[in-house]
């Protein structure tokens, strides 16, 4: 039986980003990350500040926390992280879920491949933009979007780039270039992770989305695309687990 590393299960609560925003979730957070952004509202799951932390669960003890904290509050899963790619066994979680009538999103950056991925309900691809620090692997990227494709599965799959200034923009336009047949998404950058006061960040969030927006707006190649903010990150700030 494989045990997968778990940082956080938590929910229900509502998924605050991208293609499937609104939708009541729970998450799994899974440990460990193949990337190091500079930004990372999620630093925890790979800089080893909660390796206490991490429990190493079976698909089946997930299960089972999933339903002692959301009862029969909930129909649908994200798997989040830290980087859920990495866990190439992952499909047994995935299978499980299925299997108990759950739906499946998954949230990750498009570094690496998994063939479960096509099992996914709510694909999240979330390649990273130059303020991230981290370099994008084009070809892995095309080869994960060509995979969907090549499966029919881009109805399932969204890419989401967050935006912190043009150079991302720029960024975003040369990936919505590139996969012009998948959902494309771009989101307010949070780059005030230690701010503790959610009145104030929902006011400086909520300026930084009208930029998004104007930026957008004024875009020539970014238009058939959707602009949203973490509506979590509104809602309750930088807190864990929401
Ligand atoms: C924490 S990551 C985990 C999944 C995967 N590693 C990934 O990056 O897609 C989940 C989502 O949060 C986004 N994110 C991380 N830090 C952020 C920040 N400071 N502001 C806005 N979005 C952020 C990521 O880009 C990603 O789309
Ligand atoms: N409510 C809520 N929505 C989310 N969407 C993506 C999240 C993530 O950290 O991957 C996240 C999260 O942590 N909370
Ligand atoms: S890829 Fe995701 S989890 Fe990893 S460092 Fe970047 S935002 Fe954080
Ligand atoms: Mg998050």
């Amino acid at each position: 039986m494989n045990r997968f590393p778990v940082l956080e299960i938590f929910g229900p609560t509502i998924q605050g980003e991208g293609m499937v925003v609104g939708r009541k979730t729970m998450f799994v957070r899974t440990a460990g990350c193949d990337y190091s952004c500079a930004w990372c509202d999620s630093a925890f799951t790979w800089d080893g500040s909660a390796k206490a932390e991490i429990q190493k669960m079976s698909a089946g003890e997930i299960l089972g926390e999933l339903q002692r904290i959301g009862g029969s509050h909930f129909d649908h899963v994200t798997i989040s992280g830290g980087n859920p790619a990495l866990l190439r066994n992952l499909a047994e979680l995935v299978d499980l879920l299925h299997q108990e009538g759950l739906e499946v999103a998954l949230e990750t950056q498009g570094s690496r491949w998994q063939d479960w991925f096509l099992q996914i309900d709510d694909l999240t691809i979330s390649p990273k933009p130059p303020s991230s620090g981290m370099d994008t692997n084009w070809d892995m990227l095309d080869s994960i979007i060509n995979r969907l494709s090549e499966k029919d599965r881009l109805f399932h799959t969204s890419l989401k780039v967050v935006i912190f200034n043009d150079e991302d923009l720029h960024y975003a336009e040369k990936v919505h270039k590139r996969y012009p047949g998948t959902a494309f998404f771009l989101q307010v950058g949070n780059e005030n992770l230690a701010e503790n006061s959610t009145t104030n960040l929902t006011a400086i969030l909520l300026d930084k989305y009208q930029w998004l927006i104007d930026r957008v707006v004024n875009s020539q190649t970014l238009n058939h695309v959707r602009v949203l903010p973490q509506v979590h990150t509104l809602l309750w700030g930088n807190k864990r687990g929401v």
